[in-house]
């Protein structure tokens, strides 16, 4: 029988100046994660081991899996015996890049990957400017899977600003939906936490959101807030009470009150 809990980390983690140093500080706090709190499953943020710049996405790109942080994160997974949510970093596949989430079990195997398919372009002048479409090319593909018993999906923070994308989770069973996440400063405190209250909302679902601690150094300058969470580098461990959706869905029945026979939501791909 499924367990009616799930303990779960956010690692809300600081920037390093290295891909080396940003890796070693994420195993750090995941072996404590694991560890000393006993969390189950892990999740990191949105580019953690490398600076959230269109201009870096290609230099910092790695074959996914079989790249350096893949590898250092399924040996990681496999020591501590936990599911991992590798947050993201930019991935190298035929002459693309991508922003990917990779996962991995706790046997260290390769659950799978989801390529960010929302690309954040924003033009807000002399606010926040940003175009991951002039590097980046967008996924097609969902990423569900199973931890011990609960369906879980994967998106990358603004996929999250999609109705349409968490309800196709919905369609495909999805109960927890986590999305490594670095919203900007200006539309954070406005947005990140009501988006994925809505989200949760909408489909009856957890939303989890795992960003990167704020760092008023860099270009880019992420928001912080992880569910939960304030601005600084923090660790967030929840149990996930599973028997809540199930006592939701009966008390507020909306998923079997749609009307297919007057709307529809259809998933291409
Ligand atoms: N990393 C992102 O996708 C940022 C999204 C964001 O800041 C937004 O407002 O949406």
């Amino acid at each position: 029988m499924a367990p009616s809990k799930l303990k779960i980390a956010l690692l809300q983690l600081d920037s390093f100046p290295t891909k080396q140093a940003a890796i070693a500080n994420a195993f750090t706090q995941i072996r404590s994660a694991a560890k000393d709190n006993g969390a189950k499953l892990v999740i990191l943020p949105e580019c953690w081991n490398s600076t959230y710049s269109a201009d870096e996405f290609g230099r910092a790109a790695e074959r996914i899996p079989g790249g350096e942080t893949s590898v250092a994160l399924a040996n990681t997974a496999k020591e501590l015996g936990i599911w991992l949510v590798g947050g993201t970093y930019p991935e190298v596949d035929a002459g693309k890049v991508h922003n990917t989430c990779a996962v991995f079990g706790p046997q260290g195997e390769f659950v799978g990957k989801y390529r960010k398919m929302h690309l954040f372009d924003m033009d807000i002048p002399g606010i926040c400017t940003f175009s991951e479409s002039s590097v980046l090319t967008p996924g097609q593909e969902f990423l569900t899977f199973s931890v011990e018993g609960l369906n879980v999906g994967i998106g990358i923070c603004y996929d999250q600003r999609f109705p349409e994308f968490a309800a196709i989770h919905r369609q495909l069973g999805t109960d927890f939906l986590i999305f490594p996440s670095a919203f900007d400063t200006y539309t954070g405190p406005m947005h990140f936490e009501l988006i994925a209250r809505a989200r949760a909302l909408d489909n009856s679902m957890f939303v989890a959101l795992c960003a990167p601690a704020r760092d008023t150094s860099k270009d880019y300058v992420a928001y912080g807030y992880s569910t939960l969470a304030g601005e600084h580098p923090e660790m967030l461990v929840v149990d996930l009470d599973l028997t809540l959706l199930e006592d939701i869905k009966k008390k507020i029945p909306v998923l079997k009150q749609k009307r297919n026979d007057v709307y529809e939501l259809v998933r291409k791909k």
